[in-house]
């Protein structure tokens, strides 16, 4: 049995903590190696080539790798297998080598996959929206309405509007969603869409869910509202047609709203303007003729704390990403999103959402109807929590609500290179140290498991050992040994 420490951990607890403290520092390389693969073009690659792939057949196939890392691409994939999103499969020829191929996963990251996920990883991996996850403690102690508004100086829909290229991506990115989502609802909701004429996507970017909703529905006139800059240039065809504006201002008249992806983006009082807007837009007249109108909101919401099993541990942890992904671009929450709709009313840090939403809003439900649609195709599934809030308005009266303001920040952060070390001594500082409380528990357990082997020794020296952690608890525990405590760059052996 394993001896426990002083804290009463044995080394395997150790071991254990220590393995999931550096999982989770480095879940970055997850993403980054995933956008790796990605921008070489691997996963068309190992699909294009119809068999198992092999290592060798796949640095063959990167024109533009450089030779002398291709040794590197075998590390790459192996990690990717690890994560579930390549397997290794016997040659059919017999041969001993393994060869790549698809999983689930990255099947759905095909540039001609129509469920291809790839453009959202594009954008949520690009430097701009990943900026301000570093500044999320100093955000919390400032001002600022969000942290890209720290980062970039604007919230994220004016600096999409500035900045083409983020706007591009975005709009990709959504698109992307919205076709997956798109297969869902047309297929799960059908009867939501009858005796409906006419129908506004509010927030609809470019268009794809509501095309996908116009092809499916050809009775319905539908329109695709958005800022102007986002539809600018975008063509009307057969019962769809693109309209500009702001939703805050104006919503286009239709028998039935589409929120898909917006109520989350924006706190109570926003919400309640936009739902306002969308109140006013289904209430106008049809001279004479009772029609069902509705409102309908397809978002995701943050269930309840469970963990079941792995699946619903998976489930609750995308729920959490998005949760805190909103928390870093936009103002708004998937609680707040809920909570406009039930009135629920819960305690968040001081501050009862439900009741701020119900002191502006009167909502009654005649038809509340929260749909989880679940599926066993794993396609599908991969958007795991598409929920759709399906709200048969009967009364709606709101008032006093008003606009966040944006209070509109300078970025404070400063680049930095990780491994520029030598030039920049805050981040050496940091280094070493990282690397000195790893030495401590390596010690404890080395000290303890490899006695035997320092007893028969005079001397040691560490190479490479840093601030000389390891060195020094190797000489207190072994008085008759000589030791020079750390062999290291002059640099870092100074400190
Ligand atoms: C998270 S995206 C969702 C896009 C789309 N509904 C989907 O799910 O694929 C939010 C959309 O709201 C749009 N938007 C932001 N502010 C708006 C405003 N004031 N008026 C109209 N649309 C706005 C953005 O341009 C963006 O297309």
């Amino acid at each position: 049995m394993d001896k426990a420490n002083a804290n009463g951990e044995t080394v395997n607890e150790l071991v254990r903590a220590q393995a999931h403290v550096w999982n989770h520092i480095f879940s970055f390389i997850n993403s980054m190696s995933l956008k790796c693969a990605v921008d070489l073009g691997i996963p068309d690659i190992i699909h294009n080539h119809g068999n198992p792939m092999t290592v060798s057949e796949l640095v063959a196939a990167l024109p533009t790798l450089n030779p002398t890392k291709a040794r590197n691409v075998y590390r790459l994939m192996r990690i990717l297998v690890h994560s579930g999103f390549f397997a290794q499969q016997k040659l059919s020829h017999g041969v001993q080598e393994d060869g790549y191929v698809l999983t689930d996963a990255s099947r759905l990251l095909l540039k001609d996959n129509p469920l291809s996920v790839t453009p959202f990883l594009k954008v949520m991996l690009n430097p701009i929206i990943t900026k301000p996850w570093d500044i999320l403690g100093p955000w919390l102690q400032n001002n600022d309405s969000t942290p890209f508004d720290t980062a970039h100086g604007k919230p994220l829909w004016d600096y999409a509007c500035h900045v083409p290229k983020l706007g591009h991506l975005f709009n990709e990115g959504m698109a992307s969603d919205a076709r997956l989502v798109g297969s869902v609802l047309i297929d799960k909701c059908k009867g939501s869409f009858e005796g409906l004429d006419s129908l506004v996507d509010v927030g609809g970017g470019t268009g794809t869910l509501a095309k996908a909703i116009a092809d499916a529905f050809p009775h319905l006139e539908c329109t695709v509202f958005d800022l102007p800059h986002v539809v600018a240039g975008l063509q009307d065809s057969g019962n769809l047609k693109y309209v500009g504006g702001d939703m805050f201002e104006d919503v286009p008249v239709a028998d039935a709203v589409l929120l898909k992806w917006i109520l989350h983006d924006w706190n109570d009082d926003e919400c309640v303007k936009i739902l306002k807007r969308c109140k006013e837009a289904i209430s106008e007249q049809d001279k004479g003729v009772v029609k069902k109108k509705k409102v309908m909101i397809v978002d995701m919401v943050v269930m309840e704390k469970k963990k079941v099993n792995d699946e619903s541990f998976n489930l609750m942890e995308t729920q959490l990403f998005f949760d805190m992904l909103m928390m870093v671009l936009q103002t708004g929450s998937f609680e707040e999103m809920r909570n406009v709709i039930t009135g629920r009313e819960i305690n968040n840090g001081g501050k009862k959402d439900g009741a701020r939403v119900k002191e502006h809003v009167e909502v009654k439900f005649k038809d509340p109807n929260l749909v989880e649609i679940k599926s066993n195709n794993k396609k599908e599934r991969a958007n795991k929590i598409v929920t759709e809030l399906l709200v048969q308005w009967s009364k709606l009266g709101m008032k006093n609500a008003t606009r966040g303001n944006y209070s509109v920040l300078k970025s404070q952060l400063r680049d930095f290179d990780p491994w520029g070390q030598a030039s920049d001594s805050k981040l050496s500082d940091l280094f070493n140290h990282g690397m000195a409380r790893y030495a401590q528990l390596v010690t404890s357990i080395f000290i303890d498991k490899y006695q035997g082997a320092f007893e028969v020794l005079n001397s040691s020296v560490d190479v490479g050992g840093r601030t000389g952690a390891l060195g020094k608890a190797i000489a207190d525990a072994f008085l008759h040994l000589e030791c020079s405590l750390a062999f290291d760059l002059s640099r870092v052996v100074v400190c």
